[in-house]
């Protein structure tokens, strides 16, 4: 069979994305996923998202994710922002877009070329002694430290990955150093790709959230240097929570190709 894709990134994560409205691509097929998102056997990618039908009254698709490693997971957050931007190419949306993805509904805006796109609010931020631990779609460890271009974020991500309270199951592990009030750069370990990516959009919204919950910035606007770019998070606090979640960012299309699988 001979199969359609898109080679997406969002600040340097990035995915394949397939058009699959006509539910062509078996979602349990692992190995398949697994070797198209391989940066030797394949076409390579941190994720792979597939495009499919709404399935909720006013949606305008629903995405699916799943991991370099093959199996479906929680939300991303780049590749929703491309995703979007990939809807827009397809004629689906024009500059505005409702779509479900496993961990709810998402409202998204293209102005610019910039996508901006609505993240779930947030209650429960774990202040450990260490680290911060939140979900923003998913799961994401959060640790502050010093010279963050020399710190080894793949040793030290995939031991805190793999160890207590995770283990199996595992947690993004990001490590945060502030550069101003307002903005960090930070490096994120990625359970399921099992490296360090260029960018992790949940866990940089993840960041701006922690930072704000232990007084790091006082805004309701974070600008956060990925390795591979720079993105945005803007939000309301509210006495109980984080509203008005916002990821944003530039989405772009880097190449269409045919496989053979
Ligand atoms: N790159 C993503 C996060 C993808 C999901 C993650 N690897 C997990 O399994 O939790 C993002 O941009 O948010």
């Amino acid at each position: 069979m001979t199969l359609t894709f898109y080679k997406y990134q969002g600040t340097g994560n990035d995915f394949v994305i397939i058009d699959n409205r006509q539910l062509s691509l078996d979602k349990n097929n692992t190995k398949l996923i697994s070797r198209l998102c391989d940066r030797k056997f394949g076409i390579g990618a941190d994720g792979l998202m597939l495009l499919e039908p709404p399935q909720e009254e006013g949606d305008d698709f629903t995405m699916v994710y799943f991991n370099a490693d093959g199996n479906e997971s929680s939300m991303c957050g780049n590749g929703g922002r491309c995703l979007v931007a990939f809807a827009a190419y397809l004629g689906i949306i024009k500059n505005t877009a409702i779509f479900t993805a496993i961990d709810g509904k998402h409202k998204a805006e293209i102005k610019n070329g910039i996508v901006y796109l609505q993240m779930q609010d947030v209650s429960t931020i774990e202040n450990h002694t260490d680290h911060l631990f939140l979900d923003t779609g998913s799961p994401h460890h959060i640790a502050i430290v010093n010279d963050l271009l020399q710190y080894d974020v793949f040793a030290k991500g995939k031991e805190i990955r793999n160890g207590a309270p995770y283990f199996e199951k595992g947690s993004n592990v990001n490590f945060v150093e502030k550069n101003e009030d307002n903005s960090f750069a930070v490096r994120t370990y990625e359970r399921g790709v099992e490296d360090e990516t260029l960018s992790c959009g949940t866990g940089v919204t993840a960041v701006a959230l922690a930072m704000h919950e232990i007084g790091e910035t006082q805004n309701e606007e974070v600008a956060i240097k990925t390795m591979g770019g720079e993105l945005k998070v803007t939000f309301t606090k509210t006495e109980k929570r984080y509203t008005d979640v916002f990821l944003i960012g530039p989405a772009e299309l880097v190449f269409k190709g045919e496989i053979e699988c």
